[in-house]
Order: structure tokens, then C-alpha cells, then sequence
């Protein structure tokens, strides 16, 4: 005991032995956290004096233990806040293996949502990369990303999704039925996540409820949880569960795929879903436009940003609601607040003639059986305080960028290859742009023209802004309309604290007390 023999048989005492392969493993993982580029690349190699301030940290780790930690401890704002104080507006650190510059501001965002696509692409952590694959719109630039981002943005453009308002609302009374009728107690964000997974599997992907879409869920699920961690591919590390997840769940599109191919060719209208309709888009050789691999990332794609984001908006909607009993009261009746000057004339002839009283949410139901477009257009009041939410809880925290030459920004050099890390929410609680910016106040929203451009990003911005805004639109008031309209709540703890996973999520889920208002659906 206390030696190891090596293939030489020679022995070697232990603490050699262990020092070795200590030295061995963080080598590895840095070659893998890296994918193989080493850090010392040739902006390390030669230093810049016009490199952004900051440091690298150490190898590998970086700061992302740092800005993980500070996310799960719902102080990642004040860790970018402490960072932007100690360096300014610019500073470099390493995140998820890689040199990294964070910029913040109008400014920045303007600069990071404007900037040619030859010069800055679009750019995700190693892990999110490998799990979606290579094939989604996050990962594709050019001609590949306009041609696929084409085909779902006509899949998800108001004309369209008007259609589909109906089953929208199908799933919603079938999910209140299920999880909320007859209940005293329940908690809300996992529901919601049901809720809007669910709305997701019906309407884009087709996959009806049972057994299948519960495995799906199951892997699903999975695959989201390693997605922002450190990518390490050791057996039960976060990140190596969640690519297992991923296999699984594109080996299940892709037998979906195969029977959608069959129903179209026995005559199955198009517009089913997403899949169906993206199978079916030609190109001038009639060749299908978006390849199978594309297919089945975009899906993935879309299964996280559609679900993840909404559930959480719709989460903190309710725990505002019930935190502010004026808001829920202007939700539901309408606001008696007069209308800015910049809104005359017609806003102001509505409240004239409305006696000061823009009805909102209670009047709605009213007019039909089924929600229409021109009920979800009349929930003005109802989207400013999704708006205000929105501002003050931003489900996408930020994103990244990657350099593809060396660029010249605010006097410093941001060397070729490098990421950019964008932040929405330094911007959007800015004092200077957004007076008293803890205050919640959904009158912010009455003029959106007034706030100033690249200051209100929580869907981003220029050619990637937010394809799924509609969709995340319409999903939100016709749930907020069933859930006021339906139930009155009160919070079970008045913690309102969050931790970032990497999306906000209250740190008990919100568990709510309910009460019925409802006689018959
Ligand atoms: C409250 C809900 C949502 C929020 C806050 C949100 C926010 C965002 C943000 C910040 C981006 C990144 C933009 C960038 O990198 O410049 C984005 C991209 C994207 N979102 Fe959403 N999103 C939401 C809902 C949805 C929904 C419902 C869908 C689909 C049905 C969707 C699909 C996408 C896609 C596909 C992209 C990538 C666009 C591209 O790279 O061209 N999102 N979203």
C-alpha cells in the first residue's frame, strides 16, 4: 500500500502519483472547457495595453464560478454593478473557458445588436452549443441564419399565430381544470412551466398529451439543467447528464420528424405545427429549405426559449399581482389614471367618453365565448405591467457575442475571438433612463416611444431580436386573463427573493393560496 506501480513497473510513492494526475485532470479539463483553444491565445501571448482592464482569474474557472454563484444567490446585479464600478463601462474576465469582455449601457447594446455579423457573431457557451446543436439559430450567421430565422418567424407571425389563439386557450382552461379547480393551495412556477411546455407541444411541435410527451418532459427537462454549467464531460457532472438528455431527445424528433414526413405525404395539412410546417417550406429546387439537422435544433431552440421565458414572466406577473393590490385591481377593472398629454387625441377621448374608466380584463370575456385578436388588443393596461415585469425581472439575464476580427470599441481593442457579454439589466435599471427604477410602475409603458432606443431589451434587439415576442405576448394575457378572471390569490410566504438558474425563479417556486371565483367554464 502506498505506492502505485506504472507500466514500467517501476514504483512510484503515492503523493507523486496523485500529484500527477491532479496536474493531468486540470489539464484535461482545461482542454476541454476550452474545446481545445488554448487560452494563451496570441492577445495573451502578446498583451495589448489597449485591452480592456480586468483580469483573466484563473484558468479554466475564471469568474463563472463567481457570476454562478452570485446568479443562485439572486446578487448577480450587484455583482455587475460592483464590476462596472470597479473598471467602468468595459472590462475583460473569463467566463465558461473563454477571454471575455463585459460592456454595459445604450451604447453597448446598440453596439452589440447593430454591429455587422461579419464582425461580431452571434456566440453561446460551449455547453448551451453542444446541447442545442450546431445547427440552431443561435449558432448559425448569414445567409443560413436569415433563410432559417425566415422560416420560423412566418410560423410565428401574428397572422399566423392568430389562428392558433383558440387552442392557446384550450390548453389553458384544460390546465386550470387539472391543476387549479378545487385547490386551496398550489405553486405556481412549476405549473406555469407545465403549462406553457405544454402549450409548446401542442401547437409547434404536435406532440398530444400521454405517455410520449411525458418522456419527452422527462429529458427535456434534463437537458435544460446543464445548460449554463461549466462544460465538463465527466460521468454525473450537470453538463454530461444534460447531453445524454440532449441524445435522447433528438433521437425522439427525429422518429417525430419521420411520422410527420408520412402525414404529409398522406395529404396532412402544413399548418399542424411547427415541424409539419417547416418540412414543407421548398426551396427554388424544391428541396426542402431547412435541413432535418436544422429542424431538430431549432425545435430544441424553441422548446427552451419558448417555455423557460414565459413561465417565468407569467410566475412573477402573479407574484406582483398579489404584492400590489392596485395593479390587480387596474388589471381586472381598468385604470382610472388619466392618460399622458403625448396620448391626446384619442386616448383621451377613450377616457372621456369611458367616464375615466378604460376597462380591462373583467369587461374582456364579454364579448365571446372564445378570447379574439381584438380582446388581446384591448389588454393594454395587462401587457404594461408584463412590460414593467419584464424591466425589473428579465427572464434572459444576457447573452454573448463573439468577435470574428479585432474591434475597436470605447477606445480599448477587443482582440478576434474573444466573447462579448451583454447584460439586459444594468441598462433597463438605469436611474438615468428609468426614474426611481425599483419603483414598480407599469405607467412607464403608456408611451413607449418616449424611452429612449436600446434601453428596454428584454427580447434584444436588431436582426436576433426575439422571433417568439407574439407568441410569448398572446401566451401571457390569455393566461393572465383566465387566472384573474377566475381565482383570487395570496402569497403563502412574502419572500420575494429570486435566484437566477440561469432564468429567475422565486426561491420557493411561489406557493400560493387560492380561492374559485368561477361557476362554470
Ligand atoms: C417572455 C418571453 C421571452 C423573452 C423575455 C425572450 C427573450 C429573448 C432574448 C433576450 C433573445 C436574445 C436576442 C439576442 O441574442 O440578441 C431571444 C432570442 C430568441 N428567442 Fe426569445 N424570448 C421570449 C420568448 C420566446 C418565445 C415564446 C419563443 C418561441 C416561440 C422565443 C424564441 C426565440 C428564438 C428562436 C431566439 C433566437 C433568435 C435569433 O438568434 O435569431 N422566445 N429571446
Amino acid at each position: 500500500m502506498g505506492q502505485r506501480y506504472m507500466q514500467t513497473g517501476k514504483i512510484m510513492p503515492a503523493g507523486i502519483v496523485a500529484g500527477i494526475s491532479v496536474i493531468m485532470t486540470v489539464f484535461y479539463l482545461y482542454k476541454v472547457a476550452t474545446g481545445g483553444n488554448h487560452i494563451s491565445s496570441k492577445a495573451e501571448r502578446q498583451p495589448s495595453e489597449r485591452v480592456p482592464p480586468g483580469s483573466l482569474g484563473i484558468p479554466i474557472i475564471g469568474q463563472s464560478l463567481g457570476l454562478l454563484c452570485a446568479m443562485r444567490a439572486n446578487t448577480a446585479e450587484k455583482w455587475i454593478a460592483d464590476r462596472a464600478k470597479r473598471y467602468g463601462p468595459i472590462s475583460k474576465l473569463s467566463l465558461f473557458g473563454k477571454q471575455t469582455v463585459f460592456i454595459h449601457g445604450q451604447a453597448a447594446n446598440k453596439f452589440v445588436f447593430t454591429t455587422d455579423g461579419t464582425k461580431l457573431s452571434n456566440h453561446q457557451t460551449e455547453s448551451v452549443k453542444m446541447i442545442l446543436g450546431d445547427r440552431c439559430l443561435l449558432e448559425l450567421s448569414g445567409e443560413d441564419h436569415q433563410r432559417v430565422r425566415k422560416a420560423l418567424a412566418s410560423f410565428l407571425k401574428p397572422d399566423s399565430l392568430k389562428n392558433y389563439i383558440g387552442n392557446i386557450e384550450d390548453e389553458i382552461r384544460r390546465h386550470l381544470e387539472m391543476h387549479w379547480q378545487g385547490r386551496t393551495k398550489v405553486t405556481v412556477l412549476p405549473l406555469m412551466k407545465t403549462l406553457t411546455f405544454n402549450i409548446i407541444c401542442s401547437l409547434l411541435f404536435g406532440l398530444e398529451r400521454g405517455a410520449r410527451r411525458d418522456t419527452f418532459v422527462h429529458y427535456f427537462q434534463q437537458m435544460i439543467e446543464g445548460m449554463w454549467s461549466i462544460p465538463i464531460k465527466m460521468p454525473f457532472t450537470r453538463f454530461d447528464c444534460s447531453l445524454k438528455a440532449s441524445a435522447k431527445v433528438q433521437k425522439m424528433l427525429r422518429d417525430l420528424i419521420f411520422e410527420k414526413r408520412i402525414e404529409l405525404a398522406n395529404g396532412a395539412s402544413s399548418h399542424q405545427d411547427l415541424i409539419t410546417f417547416l418540412l414543407n417550406i421548398r426551396g427554388e429546387d424544391n428541396k426542402e429549405l431547412v435541413s432535418e439537422d436544422e429542424i431538430i435544433h431549432n425545435v430544441m431552440l424553441i422548446m427552451v426559449a419558448g417555455h423557460d421565458t414565459s413561465s417565468v414572466l407569467i410566475t412573477f406577473i402573479i407574484q406582483i399581482l398579489a404584492n400590489y393590490p392596485n395593479i390587480h385591481a387596474a388589471v381586472l377593472k381598468g385604470t382610472t389614471n388619466s392618460p399622458p398629454l403625448s396620448c391626446f387625441p384619442f386616448w383621451w377621448f377613450v377616457f372621456i367618453v369611458s367616464g375615466g374608466d378604460i376597462a380591462e380584463q373583467d369587461e374582456i370575456k364579454k364579448s365571446g365565448d372564445f378570447l379574439t385578436w381584438e380582446d388581446l388588443a384591448k389588454m393594454k393596461y395587462t401587457w404594461r405591467v408584463a412590460m414593467e415585469t419584464l424591466r425589473t425581472i428579465p427572464p434572459v439575464f444576457g447573452g454573448f457575442r463573439k468577435t470574428l476580427e479585432d474591434i475597436e470599441y470605447e477606445g480599448y481593442i477587443i482582440p478576434k475571438g474573444w466573447q462579448i457579454f451583454w447584460v439586459t439589466g444594468m441598462t433597463q435599471m438605469d436611474d438615468n433612463i428609468f426614474p426611481e427604477p425599483s419603483k414598480f410602475d407599469p405607467g412607464r409603458f403608456e408611451n413607449p416611444a418616449a424611452i429612449p432606443p436600446y434601453c428596454y431589451i428584454p427580447f434584444g434587439g436588431g436582426p436576433r431580436i426575439c422571433p417568439g415576442y407574439e407568441f410569448a405576448k398572446i401566451e401571457t394575457l390569455v393566461t393572465i386573463h383566465y387566472l384573474v378572471t377566475q381565482f383570487t390569490w395570496k402569497l403563502c410566504c412574502n419572500d420575494n427573493c429570486f435566484r437566477r438558474d440561469p432564468m429567475p425563479v422565486p426561491t420557493q417556486g411561489l406557493p400560493i393560496q387560492i380561492v374559485s371565483n368561477k361557476k362554470v367554464v
